[in-house]
This record gives structure tokens, sequence and C-alpha cells, in this order.
């Protein structure tokens, strides 16, 4: 059969590809030369080299014995899909180089000689799995092995014996039951290639000497009830003085998270060093950092604590902290205060899900910890900080204040991050359900970040309805329901935010019949005034309501509509905003000398 046949039967026997392997069809040939005419497919020479089928949601059966039959395969990729059942048969894929099963669903056991024969094997993914059973004793006859990633899993015995001189530079199998001493041949890798078996021991882990492993966990309970007592204290007194600050920089009476109002914005100019609270390392739960992604250099919580960590703000729904890893990016600790109500399957299986959305207007998450009483989400740190420091918070903190393209472009991003969302998680009623300027992060380009984005399946809805922003909106105040337009409302009142450089919860409905709300201020000023009344004057408004601004303003007053048969969809919303341009076309020399004041401006 042809490589064409071959793939097609593949694709067959696949699941759930939606409209993903469109491309997969017999009319043109997988390959021409080295360029792919077939999504994920990998060619040299106009042979197949390669299937690359990653973050799709795919189920199904991988069908091995016709990728058999492809003579040149040598990598295999399904990461990040939605694959359950037993371990596919790969031992018949003797040529393969490099294997990706990471972040599926895959259970069971895998035979001990599978890989006996698959001597060209460098690469192997298997990690955030829900394989059983020991870690079979064929992977150590690899000779070329260089990564082998089994964290995440649910592997139980001892680690087999690798080979004295084995090629291994990424290893890991935290995250498991496995027991026993770790091998000498592994005792260079570091702790977190095998934190989270609590009955490991032996180098890079504690001895194995009962002993003295009870003294050392006697002295570390003890240093981390003494720290945690230091550390509450200090959290109590930074967390009184971090409320102070707010209120007065941000010059607004309601911050806070009290009942029935919408969190503020984290102060960026009350950050005070800290390390992240201690308590998680008591023995055992440094284990459960799981990785989501798998082209990230792997940390554990005990590095995490031990990084100079930061206080980037406390709300009622979470508290962020920034640590610099030692050997390490910097990031951002998430620690979710409403979440106990969520069970560990179901934790898993959405921080997965989150981890496999892809798209440059989101931020991902790297990583998630669950113990029951807390969970913890792990990002990227975004250096540029919030959009909403950057509109209220620029003076003090000595930075210009945005420009209209840059305003624009960040809409722009956020609708096309949303459209996203509503298209990846087709299931969830408000997809991103808590979408303010608190949670739009800038990249240097300005480019926006969403992030806390589908989070309302696992908070705890009692308390969700104090903290998040979908439930502000009118149908949610006055018919106590959530509809698949409420985000787009949330949308609409960002962009007031962004164009009115006003605070949106000074002027959010305080409770069930008011009349107060940032849109009805917007209606209250007739079109013409808006220039002067309506828009931030430090973004340098065009001289009526008629221009590009005014445009995107009605944009957002169609998405706050309050009656949610005459408010906008999504779709709509989306589309009108990519249609709003920098430029109005009687201006076209408007900006150029808009922007060399505002840089004058900002030299002061
Ligand atoms: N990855 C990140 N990089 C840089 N800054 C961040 C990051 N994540 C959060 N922040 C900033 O840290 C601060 C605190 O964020 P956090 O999400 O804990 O609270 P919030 O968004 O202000 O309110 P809420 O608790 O309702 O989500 C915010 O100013 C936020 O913009």
């Amino acid at each position: 059969a042809s490589d064409s046949e071959l793939l097609l039967k593949v694709k067959s026997s696949l699941q759930n590809y939606n409209n993903e392997l469109i491309s997969w069809n017999a009319s043109v040939p997988p390959c021409s030369g080295d360029h792919s005419n077939w999504r994920g497919i990998l060619c040299y020479q106009g042979k197949v080299w390669g299937v690359k089928l990653e973050n799709m949601g795919l189920r199904g059966v991988i069908d091995v014995l016709s990728l058999r039959s492809l003579p040149y395969l040598r990598t295999l990729s399904f990461m990040n899909n939605d694959f359950d059942g037993a371990w596919p048969e790969i031992q018949h894929l003797v040529g393969l180089k490099s294997l990706y099963l990471s972040n599926n669903k895959f259970s069971g056991e895998i035979p001990f000689r599978t890989f006996e024969g698959m001597q060209w094997l460098k690469k192997i993914h298997l990690s955030n799995n829900h394989f059983t059973g020991t870690i079979p004793t064929s992977l150590t006859l690899l000779p070329r092995l260089i990564q082998l990633r089994l964290e995440g899993n649910a592997f139980t015995g001892p680690i087999p014996r690798f080979h004295r001189h084995n090629k291994l530079k990424s290893f890991s199998v935290a995250n498991n039951d496995l027991a026993g001493e770790i091998p000498r041949s592994l005792r260079r890798m570091p702790v977190s290639s095998f934190s989270g078996n609590e009955r490991l021991c032996g180098a890079p882990l504690g001895s194995c000497n009962s002993k003295s492993s009870t003294v050392s966990i006697i002295v570390a309970v003890v240093v981390v009830c003494v720290a945690v007592i230091v550390i509450a204290a200090v959290v109590f007194i930074l967390h009184r003085r971090s409320k102070r600050g707010q209120q007065t920089s941000l010059e607004n009476p309601s911050s806070g998270c009290s009942k029935g109002r919408v969190r503020e914005v984290g102060n960026e100019s009350i950050r005070s060093s800290r390390s992240l609270s201690s308590n998680h390392s008591r023995r055992g739960d440094h284990m459960k950092l799981s990785f989501l992604r798998d082209d990230r250099e792997r940390f554990d919580l005990q590095e995490l604590l031990r990084a100079s960590a930061e206080i980037l703000g406390s709300g009622c729904f979470s508290s962020s902290y920034k640590a610099s890893l030692m050997h390490g990016p910097t990031i951002v600790v998430k620690r979710f205060k409403q979440m106990n109500n969520v069970g560990k399957e179901e934790f898993q299986e959405h921080m997965r899900r989150l981890g496999r959305l892809s798209h440059p207007n989101l931020l991902p998450p790297v990583a998630y910890y669950y113990r029951r009483e807390e969970k913890l989400m792990v990002t990227d740190y975004v250096h540029n900080g919030s959009l909403a420091v950057r509109l209220h918070g620029h003076q003090s903190l000595g930075e210009p204040s945005l420009d209209w393209p840059i305003r624009l472009k960040i809409v722009k991003g956020i609708a096309k991050g949303l459209e996203y969302l509503y298209k990846d998680m087709p299931s969830l009623i408000a997809p991103h359900g808590n979408l303010k300027s608190s949670n739009v992060l800038l990249t240097e380009s300005f480019e926006p970040l969403l992030t806390d984005y589908g989070l309302v399946p696992v908070i705890n809805q009692d308390l969700a309805q104090d903290i998040m922003v979908i439930y502000k909106s009118p149908e949610y105040l006055q018919q106590g329901r959530i509809t698949k337009k409420t985000d787009v409302w949330c949308l609409g009142i960002l962009i007031l935010e962004i164009l009115t450089g006003k605070f949106p919860a000074n002027f959010l409905q305080k409770g069930k019949g008011s009349e107060v709300s940032l849109a009805s201020w917007v209606h209250s000023v007739v079109p013409e005034e808006w220039t002067n009344a309506v828009f931030d004057q430090d973004m340098g408004a065009t001289k009526n309501g008629e221009g590009e601004m005014g445009k995107l303003l009605k944009i957002a007053l169609n998405c706050v509509e309050g009656d949610v048969d005459k408010r906008w969809d999504l779709k709509e919303a989306v589309e009108k905003i990519q249609e709003v341009k920098e430029r109005d076309h009687d201006q076209e020399n408007f900006y150029t000398s808009y922007a060399s004041e505002a840089d004058m401006k900002s030299s002061t």
C-alpha cells in the first residue's frame, strides 16, 4: 500500500479530529519533497518520517500495524490528546527514534519486554498518563536513550537498573508510586526527577537509613512549623498593608473582596519580598507538581520553596507569587483559595484540558499542584505586567500611557483569545468566566495574554458568585442565569475600561436593581461629547465620536446591552472589532503627531 493509503487507514481509526485532518485526502500525496501537504506529517525527500498529531483532542485507536508499513517512520507524537485504553503496541515500530505519548489517558501496564529490539529509540515521553505496574525493564536495554519522561503516572515498584554508562540526559519518574533505592546509575539526576514518590530513597533524595530519615523528618516538621508561624505573621501584616496601599494609590474605595463586588486590580507597586508559604513542604507534599508541557524544564515544589518569591497580589480568588528559580525561568505561582470542592481526578482532567489550549493570546498553565485543601497553578511570568496596571497605574510606575494604536491592538488580541476559547471549549457556557483587566497581561510588544480563563467548572460555586466577573452581568443579577453571551458582556465592559480609562468596579452594578454602570454612564453622554467627556484623554482622542474610536465604543455598547437577546454574540463582536482601523480615513497624519506628543509626555 502507498503512504497515502496507509495514513488514511490510520486516520480511519482515529476519532474526534473534526476539521483538523481535512488535508488528509487521497487527491494530494502526503509529501512533495521535504514539504508536507498533510497536517501533522513530517517529510524528507518525499518520504514520511514523522507523524505528529498533537493538541487535537484525539481519541480512538492508534493503528500501529498500518504505521509499521511506513518504512521511513522515525518519530511519532500523539501528545496532548484524549487517547485512553491499553498501551498501543509500539514495539512493532522498530525503527522509531522518538515516541511522544504524554498527556493522554493511556492506562494499564506496559509489557516489560516492549522495548526489546527498539534499539534506535532516543526519546520516550509517556508522562501524565495513567500507566500502572512496574517500569518496563526493557527500557534499560536501549543503547541510545537520552530522554525518558515517565512522570505523572501510577508506576509502582523499584526503578529498574540502567547501565552505568547510560546516555540519559533528561530523566523523570516524578509523581508515581515508586519505592526502594534509586539505582546508582541515576544518582546524578536532580531531585525533581524523583520527587513525588514517597517511598523512594537514596541519593539524590534522602538516605535509605530509616533512623536518620525519621530524625530528619522530625527536624523538618519543627522547621516547617516555625516557618509557618513566622510566615503567617508576615502575610497578615503584608496583607493589611497591601490593602491600604491599593486603596490609596488606585483611589478606589471598593478594593478588597467584599461580597458583591468585583475585586480590584492588584497594585504592583506594593510588592513585597517573602518566600512562598512552606506549608507545602510537609513530607510527601512536595511531590505533586504536575507539568502540562513536555517542552519545559522540570522543577519541584522544593525548588519553588527555595526560590525567592514576591507577592504580586492577593485577592479573594487567588494570591499570585512571582518566583525566580535558581536554574530556571521566572514563574508565577497562583494559589487558588476557592477550589476545595473539586476532586483530584476532575481537577487534573481540567488542568490538562487547559494545558492543551494553545493560542498567541493565551497564557498557558505550565504546571499545577493538587492537594485537597489547596491548589496551585504555575505560569510564566509576563514582564510587562497587567493591562490593569498599565491603564490605571502607569503614572505611579513612571510609564507612558497606552496610546490608541496599542489599545486597539490589545482589544483585537483579547477578542482573538476569547474567540479561540469559545472554539476550543464549546462545552463551557462561559469559556473565560473572569475577563477583566488584571487578567490580561501584556508582552513586550503589547500583545495581550489572557489568564484565569476556563476556571468556572473548578471554582466553588457559592463563592464564585462573589468574585468572578460573569456573576456581575445583568442577566445574572436580574435572572440568576449565565449565557453564552455573558463573556461578551465582560468583553464590552473591558473595552469600555480601555477606552475610558475608568475603573469598571467604580461603575459596576452593586446589586440588583442598581442603575449605575459604566455602560449607562457612557450612554448618558451624547456621542458629540465623547471626545472630551468619555475617551481617556491620555489616549489622544479623535475630534469627534464618529471616528474609529467611536466605532469601537459603539461595539462595546452593543456587547454590554442588558437585554441578552439584543446583545451581540461573540462571533459578531469579534468580526466588528477586527474591522476597526487604527486610523480614521480623514486623519492620516493625526497619530504621527500624537505619537510625538506622547513621547514628549512620557519623557517628563
Ligand atoms: N503570569 C503573570 N505575570 C505577571 N503578572 C501576573 C501574572 N499573573 C498574575 N499577575 C498579576 O498579579 C496580580 C495578582 O493576580 P491575581 O490573579 O492573583 O489577582 P487578580 O487578577 O488581581 O484578582 P483575582 O484574585 O480576582 O484573580 C495582578 O495584578 C495580575 O495582573
